[in-house]
């Protein structure tokens, strides 16, 4: 048996899977949260045998000695469990990276480098990543990053408008992100479709706390909608999306507002959060049904913008073969999949309102005769991490 630890580092949380290679299995998951601050807690699975704890941990190299002495008291086994390497998720891998790298002290200042185009994330992946290799110094580290599927964006679709200088002299371009998830859902797809990749168009969406759509031609990105930051695009659970650049202006003027307040409004007080009072989905869509018009509205403004992505990745691939739901939104709300496919006979694409409504986790949710296959394809992040990271030990 071999197997991939994958890490997923945030400032004040640490998600892990021990994912087994052959069969692409979970042996374990589990997450430590709030660390650093007075009341942490964490929570480590395995097979059925789910364990938590209310615990203090000061840091995340404290938070990894939690968790090998959980895998440690609850299994399973890390020394029987045949680890090649562990596989981290690290969101901003900018112009440099184009796939994923083991990781030595360059990688790290490369990634250290990096982290004024993705203050949020990188420096946390990093913290995760340092950890990491003080808990498995004898294992492979590999850095596997949100935008390297990206990286065959068209200039057309990453060159931003605005002064070249500038833009070039601050590294300001399209990256996109949730790469990793697009790459695999795109591949599945094509899998499901049992058309060759290379001859596949097909647009993504990835529709979870964090959202983006992503325009995939023969299992290459030549459109995301997250841009330089994951703040682009799509409404999501706290974070606003698209909003005219001039607002930002306009807020700094009329209301005063400061460079972390704008920060702050557009990525954590905005989006679901910002219009209904809830990012959360399933309180959103309780709020919806209860007929309270907030919500209501937060819920158009979503698909209305979500079918304004899907119409436009439809001109820029000429056409898809499939369109694919993923991530918590995407893969378990089905009001959401049919309001962003509402009325769209005309494109060839017609949603199947039982399909769409239940069955298997992984399913064609179009009908018979739509022209445009729709699907429900759970992301599997960790594996695909798993996956790349053993090819780049060479397992
Ligand atoms: N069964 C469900 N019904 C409705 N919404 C759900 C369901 N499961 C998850 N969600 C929503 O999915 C979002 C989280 O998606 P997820 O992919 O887990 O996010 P993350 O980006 O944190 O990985 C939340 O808005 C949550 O409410
Ligand atoms: C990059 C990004 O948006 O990630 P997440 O969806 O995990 O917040
Ligand atoms: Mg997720």
């Amino acid at each position: 048996m071999s197997s991939v630890f994958v890490v997923n580092a945030g400032s004040s949380s640490l998600k892990y899977q021990l994912v087994e290679l052959g069969s692409g299995a979970a042996l374990a998951s589990g997450i430590v949260e709030r660390i650093g601050e007075a009341r942490s807690s964490a929570r480590h699975v395995a097979g059925d045998v789910r364990t938590d704890a209310e615990l203090h941990v000061g840091d995340h190299e404290q938070a990894f000695r939690w968790v090998l002495a959980a895998f440690g008291e609850h299994g399973p086994s890390l020394e029987d469990a045949g680890l090649v390497a562990v596989g981290h998720r690290v969101v901003q891998g900018g112009a440099r990276f184009d796939g994923a790298v083991v990781v030595d002290d360059g990688i790290e200042a490369q990634i250290h480098d990096l982290a004024p185009l993705a203050p949020l994330h990188n420096p946390a992946n990093l913290l995760g990543i340092r950890a990491a290799r003080v808990a498995f110094p004898a294992l492979p580290h590999v850095a596997v990053f949100d935008t390297a599927f990206h990286r065959t964006l068209p200039r057309a679709a990453w060159r931003y408008a605005i002064d070249r200088s500038v833009a070039d002299e601050h590294r300001v371009r399209k990256y996109g992100f949730h790469g990793t998830s697009h790459q695999f859902v795109s591949r599945r797809v094509a899998e499901l479709l049992e058309r060759p990749l290379e001859d596949t168009r097909t647009i993504v969406l990835h529709l979870g706390n964090g959202a983006s759509a992503c325009a995939v031609d023969g299992g290459r990105s030549v459109e995301t909608s997250m841009g330089m930051t994951p703040l682009a695009g799509l409404v999501m659970g706290t974070r606003s999306g698209d909003v005219d650049p001039g607002v930002l202006t306009h807020l700094h003027r009329v209301a005063g507002l400061g460079v972390d307040e704008l920060d702050q409004l557009l990525n954590k007080r905005s989006g679901l959060l910002g219009l209904t009072g809830s990012g959360d989905m399933r309180d959103v869509q309780i709020a919806a049904a209860a007929g309270v018009d907030h919500a209501v509205e937060a819920l158009e403004v979503l698909a209305h913008r979500l079918r304004s992505t899907i119409g436009a990745y439809l001109a820029v691939l000429g056409g898809a073969h499939a369109i694919a739901f993923t991530a918590g939104v995407g893969e378990n709300v089905a009001q959401v999949r049919a309001a962003a496919l509402d009325g769209l006979d005309e494109l060839g694409i017609r949603l199947d309102p039982e399909r769409n409504a239940s069955g298997p986790s992984e399913r064609r949710i179009s009908t018979d005769d739509s022209r445009v296959q729709v699907w429900i394809v759970p992301t599997q992040e960790e594996l695909e991490i798993a996956t790349q990271a053993a090819a780049v030990v060479g397992v």
